[in-house]
């Protein structure tokens, strides 16, 4: 059976990628091999326009970091589209996806995956130097906006885990990304820090325009998201609106 599209209001038809944010079309990606092979997409269709929060739950194995993966261009749908601002990822050998992914998509993970050995400031520096950024690029602005410019010096070690978030959150946005794929923000916070850092990501996606899609276990910051999908089996079975 074809799983119904999640569109968003306003925004393309179903059934046609919309030429911004992400579009995702009937993905079906097995993994493993042999009689170990799994489903772990099974005809996945989902929308994210700009300066939409979205998040996905669902249990454990259910699919969601393949579809952050297909979604962010770390692994390849058997079947099915992914179209990230209008480009089709599948038309981009594998040096133009990972250049692609550089410039256009942020990633956000658990711990915030900062470099132990760089400040906050130079994590920063570092993603634009690799994108080819500008070289007046200057990453106070961007840790001002997270709330992190007074902590530009300091390394990861001397932070704490929420303020490690933000700067990941910062980084993520160096480049200008659209989309922002989001895995498990708050599993290492504590209940004030993770609604911190959740309502950031609101924040940023509707202020600058940003496609935000996080994966969560966390049921206590949902309310900060336009939308809530939930994954069963490989399939999205629910959109719930956010009051
Ligand atoms: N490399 C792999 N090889 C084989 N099967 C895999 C592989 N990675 C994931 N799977 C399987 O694919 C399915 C989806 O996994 P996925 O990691 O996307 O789920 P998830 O919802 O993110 O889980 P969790 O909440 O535990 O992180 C699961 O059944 C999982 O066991």
């Amino acid at each position: 059976m074809t799983n119904p599209t999640f569109p968003v209001a306003g925004t393309g038809l179903a059934g046609t990628p919309q030429s911004t944010g992400l579009s995702i079309r009937h993905a079906v990606m097995e993994l493993g091999d042999g009689g170990t092979r799994v489903t772990a997409l099974d005809d996945v269709s989902l929308d994210a326009a700009p300066g939409e929060f979205l998040a996905i739950v669902g249990p454990s194995g259910s699919g969601k970091s393949s579809l952050l993966a297909v979604a962010g261009a770390l692994a390849t749908p058997d079947s099915g589209t992914v179209t990230v601002h209008g480009q089709d990822l599948s038309q981009l050998n594998q040096g133009r996806r990972a250049a692609f992914r550089l410039s256009n998509i942020g990633f956000v993970f658990q711990s915030g995956n900062l470099i132990p050995a760089l400040t906050a400031a130079d994590q920063l520096r570092l993603v634009n130097r690799l994108a080819g950024g500008p070289k007046t690029f200057d990453p106070i602005a961007l840790l001002e906006s997270v709330g992190m410019a007074h902590r530009a010096g300091n390394r990861p070690g001397q932070l704490s885990g929420g303020e490690r978030q933000r700067v990941g959150i910062a980084r993520a946005l160096v480049t200008g990304a659209k989309l922002l794929l989001v895995d498990e923000p708050t599993a290492a916070l504590d209940r004030t820090r993770s609604r911190e850092v959740v309502e950031l990501l609101a924040r940023q996606s509707h202020e600058h325009g940003v496609a935000t899609v996080m994966v969560t276990h966390d049921h206590d910051v949902l309310g900060y998201c336009d939308r809530v999908v939930e994954m069963v089996d490989g399939r999205l079975v629910a959109a719930a609106p956010v009051a």
